[in-house]
């Protein structure tokens, strides 16, 4: 049954208040992973929070406890858990998003303030950090029942939320929150199906349902020597520099062609065979595609087929960048005491972080021996996560399926997308129900990256895909 007429008409109508009630929720900058921004996280929570119970949600707020950031003692944020509708007859359907974001400031290279929502009238984006990952997808939601509780029109299916603040800083607290309420008489007892809304298209045309995501596993490597930093007209080759042989070391991780040369990574996962690398052929995508939302004709291959492996069904390895290192403008002649390389491991089937992160140390320990350094090294896994992959034929898809049909006319692309959710898993093994991650943002949309936006069509159409969603749901439950 596709949704009625009037609540595409109602979130067509709305649009503005929605594209304000976005621009609220960009202002609070709640980056998770700066300590320095935790009160903001804690806003943000509080701001959600009030608009979902606003909305006729029953929501509680799940204290996760405290952990450690850079030396800091931090509280983490709450998961915001919330129920509406509680009817027998009804499927029930856990959504599930997260309101921290990625760092931003402006002198990264964004033209605007990244915590003011600019509206390009122009060419219809909407601007600012978290407009598409993931406050835009949220808000969505938020569009959705609106409508409802306004028109006081029943929901087509029960609805079970749970927010976290932490996702972009590895989930901290949340599988054991998501494995303890999941179990009988839990908060989570009784879901049929979970939907996931925190990725994106792979293209800028063609509607996405994705399946699978990449795993992850992060690793901070640390040379520290000296007492302090030193001045490198004194001590320059006189002394072990920690900058160089972290350098020599990170060196020894990944080649300019993407392979990883950690031993035993690449090689744990058995190479495609013809019958799946024409799923990827017949994927809407063409080089242009990732050219343009990278900014550049930067891609690895001009084989569409071995860039969508690339992304979706390999791991890939990533420097991040060197903490204590010097960075600022002008020409400082230090030699700095103690750096850290950060980088991360991008996991496929059958790859977890059990079975990569002793390879890792393993060729880490053995790289830094060869340097014949008198520096020290330490090892730190941050965090990290499995990889996860769905049964695309269920009838959760099917719905996802005909919601995109109904609102874009359009057949979606089936994707499994190379970044991380690692709470996805956790609910699918805990709750053993179907996930399907049905992302409303493009592939241009620059998550993580700077300028970030979502297309106000992709707002807009995204929450009436939402919403459609669930009237599908319940029809195909019937
Ligand atoms: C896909 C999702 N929107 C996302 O961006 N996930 C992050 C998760 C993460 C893990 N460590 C830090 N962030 C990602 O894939 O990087
Ligand atoms: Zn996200
Ligand atoms: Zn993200």
């Amino acid at each position: 049954m596709p949704a009625p007429q009037e609540f595409l008409n109602y979130i067509d109508a709305n649009a503005n208040s929605f594209i304000q009630r976005l621009s609220d929720a960009v202002a609070i900058p709640s980056i998770s992973g700066d300590w320095a921004h935790r009160n903001d996280v804690l806003a943000m929570a509080d701001w959600l929070n009030g608009q979902l119970q606003q909305l006729g949600v029953e929501t509680q707020l799940s204290d996760l406890g405290r952990h450690s950031m850079d030396g800091h003692d931090l509280p983490l944020p709450p998961a915001i858990l919330g129920r509406i509708g509680n009817d027998a007859n009804k499927k029930t359907v856990l959504i599930y998003g997260h309101f921290d974001v990625q760092p931003a400031n402006k002198s990264d290279g964004w033209d605007t303030e990244p915590f003011t929502l600019v509206i390009d009238e122009k060419t219809g984006r909407l601007i600012g950090r978290g407009s598409s990952d993931d406050k835009g997808p949220i808000l969505g939601w938020l569009n959705v029942l609106q409508y409802h509780h306004e028109n006081k029109v029943p929901l087509p299916v029960n609805l079970v939320f749970c927010f976290e603040g932490m996702e972009e800083s590895g989930s901290e607290g949340l599988d054991e929150l998501v494995e303890r309420e999941s179990k009988k008489g839990g908060y989570f007892d009784g879901v049929d199906c979970v939907c996931i809304s925190d990725n994106y298209w792979l293209n800028t045309r063609t509607p996405a349902l994705t399946y699978g995501l990449r795993g992850l596993s992060y690793y901070k490597v640390t040379v520290s020597g000296p007492a302090r930093d030193l001045h490198s007209g004194v001590f320059g080759r006189t002394v072990h520099e920690p900058m160089t042989d972290l350098i020599a070391l990170l060196n020894t991780l990944v080649g300019p062609d993407g392979n990883i040369l950690v031993p035993g990574v690449d090689e744990m996962v058995p190479p495609a065979d013809e019958e799946e690398k024409a799923i990827y052929a017949k994927l809407d995508y063409s080089i242009s595609d990732i050219e343009q939302s990278a900014g550049a004709a930067i891609a690895l291959s001009s084989d569409k087929v071995a860039v969508l492996m690339g992304r979706m069904r390999e791991p890939s390895l990533s420097i991040h960048g060197i903490e204590g290192a010097f960075s600022g403008a002008g020409a400082k002649t230090v030699i700095p005491a103690k750096v850290s390389g950060k980088f991360s491991i991008r996991l496929v089937p059958p790859q977890t972080p059990a079975l990569v992160d002793p390879l890792v140390i393993e060729h880490l320990e053995k790289e830094f021996a060869k340097l014949n350094t008198k520096n020290t090294l330490k090892i730190e896994n941050l965090h990290g996560g499995k990889p996860w992959v769905a049964d695309h034929r269920h009838w959760n898809y099917e719905a996802a399926k005909r919601a995109t049909r109904a609102v874009y006319n359009q057949d979606p692309d089936l994707t499994r997308e190379g970044g991380s959710i690692p709470v996805t898993l956790t609910f699918a093994e805990s709750l053993g129900v179907n996930v399907c991650l049905l992302p409303m943002g493009r592939g241009d949309d620059g998550a993580h990256s700077t300028n970030e936006k979502l297309d106000r069509s992709n707002f807009i159409e995204g929450s009436k895909l939402l919403g459609s969603y669930l009237y599908e749901i319940a029809d195909i439950a019937k």
